[in-house]
């Protein structure tokens, strides 16, 4: 299976899922003098309910917060989408010390961890459903930087004790997503995709400018190396 060791890491990925040679490939390294500002974007409109928060899962190569998405009480609107989307889900990608970890760039900078939120279209019947459409999927990039420990991350990192091995998941009620959100809602924008397979171009991006803390202890909550597990901090390969 794919995953980030020498041998299935993502220079592999082209071999079994061609969209890795696709025109609209994520992540990207955002290079702020060539953003230009788009008088015409709106404001991002975030709408999470805790209620909708339902279980925590190691997928093997992060962990996800799952959300029931049967109704539109958790919803992103605005920004540079058309229509609504539904939360899924939101995980994490992070690297094996401080200095990498995070999927996009900012003038070639790295950060340590990366939150991705994950919304697919209404105006399709599920994410399923969504997950292979030009416009089916939206996700939020929010940035960790190290820094001051961040208590709103706290609950998750608690829950991972109990998610060690692959496949594992466990309940996780009412969190309520927004409280990981920094203060300023500005953002970069670009059509894009799924930054793992199957890498489908259907993903709109909106990365926050502003970034959260997480303290160098938070970033080493070990997610130990199990038989199958999510490698824990000091064995991930990741870029
Ligand atoms: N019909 C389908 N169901 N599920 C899939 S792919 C499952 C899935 O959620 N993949 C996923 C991969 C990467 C990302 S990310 N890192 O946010 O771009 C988000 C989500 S295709
Ligand atoms: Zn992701």
């Amino acid at each position: 299976a794919w995953g980030y060791g020498p041998t299935n890491g993502p220079d592999t990925w082209a071999e079994r899922f061609p969209n890795a040679k696709g025109p609209r490939q994520s992540p990207i390294n955002i290079v702020t003098k060539e953003a230009h500002f788009d008088p015409s974007l709106k404001p991002l409109q975030i709408k999470y309910d805790p209620y909708n928060s339902r279980d925590i899962l190691n997928n093997g190569q992060s962990f996800q917060v799952d959300f029931v998405d049967d109704t539109d009480s958790s919803t992103l609107t605005g920004g540079p989408i058309c229509g609504t989307y539904r939360l899924n889900q939101f995980h994490f990608h992070w690297g094996a010390s401080d200095d990498r970890g995070s999927e996009h760039n900012v003038d070639g900078a790295q950060f340590p961890c990366e939150l991705h939120l994950v919304h697919w279209n209404t105006k399709y019947s599920s994410f399923g459903e969504a997950a292979d459409k030009d416009d089916g999927l939206a996700v939020i990039g929010v940035f960790l930087k190290i820094g001051a420990p961040n208590p709103q991350l706290q609950k998750v990192l608690d829950a991972l004790d109990f998610v060690k091995m692959k496949g594992k998941q466990t309940a996780f009620s009412n969190f309520d997503a927004k409280i990981l959100l920094p203060h300023s809602m500005d953002y970069w924008t670009y059509e894009g995709s799924l930054t793992t397979p199957p890498l489908l171009e259907s993903v709109t991006w909106i990365v926050l400018r502003e970034g959260i803390s997480v303290s160098s202890v938070q970033m080493g909550v070990e997610v130990p190396q199990q038989k199958n597990g999510v490698p824990g901090r000091g064995t991930i390969q990741h870029q």
